[in-house]
């Protein structure tokens, strides 16, 4: 009894280390960019440092909005990570026409999702800000979607073909929310309601080429694994991260609680997006 207090009391105390650890001063988005861009991601999501803090007022922890986002969607997410898809990309098994009509689905998710971008430049309130939402935009149309053009190319599906995907009801339902948002809402709101993508993709990437180790030599979805476990991809999750941990710091609880409710609506989504594309969902009439 007296081992288990004493090795509480070791933990609390080492937690309490890491949180007064030196905190590297704030740099700009940039900055932050480019050092994440080297491959710097120590202590990022599991880190305590990252997430915790320790209230200089009261002497409470307080937990980073992020970490509190990563709670409220635990078993969403995970959920995701067992969804056959998803599974199948790992082990190589998922029928290639699934995958096919989830590239072409995920095309023109992809158009809209990119405007989302360009909006978040629109709201950003600096101009290092602005410039990484353009550097996400320019990514997205000719990094991310240069993937699925590839993929379609071995196929004989031209790029016309691919934007001429119609979009499923979920699709469309998952990026009209967003875009609303986008539109209507804050900055820090746009920002919750895309973040399940880029992060939980990034998450996928890792978990699938952790769980198999051979996935990212797959000779079809290994391209899939290797793109979105990169530390290039994971870069800009982890700046989402952080803006959005930034500018929600001091809010009230009511708008957090705006800020959360997006976050877990598009997490619903991303589940229901690869649900959808494994099931070959359409339009009933
Ligand atoms: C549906 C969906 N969510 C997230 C991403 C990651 O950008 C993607 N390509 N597609």
């Amino acid at each position: 009894m007296v081992g288990c207090a004493n090795s509480l009391i070791e933990k609390a105390n080492s937690l309490i280390e890491t949180v007064n650890s030196p905190i590297e001063p704030q740099k700009s988005p940039i900055d932050g960019l480019a050092r994440l861009n080297k491959g710097d991601f120590s202590g990022i999501l599991s880190g305590k440092r990252q997430y915790l803090k320790l209230n200089g007022e009261n002497g409470g922890v307080i937990m980073k909005f992020s970490l509190r986002l990563h709670e409220k969607v635990k078993e969403i997410w995970e959920k995701t990570h067992q969804h056959p898809f998803v599974e199948g990309l790992g082990t190589g098994d998922l029928p290639v026409e699934s995958f096919i009509r989830y590239m072409k689905q995920d095309y023109v998710f992809l158009i809209d999702y990119s405007k989302l971008f360009a909006l978040g430049s629109v709201k950003a309130r600096d101009l290092d800000t602005m410039a990484v939402f353009a550097k996400l935009l320019h990514e997205t149309l000719h990094g991310e979607m240069e993937l699925h053009r590839g993929y379609a190319a071995r196929f004989g599906i031209t790029k016309q073909q691919l934007e001429e995907t119609k979009p499923t009801p979920n699709n469309l339902a998952y990026t009209r929310y967003m875009l609303n948002v986008a539109h209507s809402g804050s900055l820090e709101e746009l920002i919750s309601s895309l973040l399940p993508c880029a992060w939980s993709y990034w998450e996928i990437g890792k978990m699938l080429a952790a769980k198999y180790p051979l996935a990212s030599e797959h000779p079809f979805y290994g391209d899939w694994i290797k793109m979105y476990s990169s530390d290039d991809f994971g870069s800009f999750a982890v700046w989402l991260i952080e803006l959005l941990d930034q500018l929600t710091d001091g809010k009230p609880e009511w708008e957090l609680a705006i800020i959360e409710e997006h976050f877990l609506t598009t997490s619903r989504f991303e589940y229901m997006f690869w649900d959808m594309v494994y099931r070959g969902e359409d339009w009933p009439v």
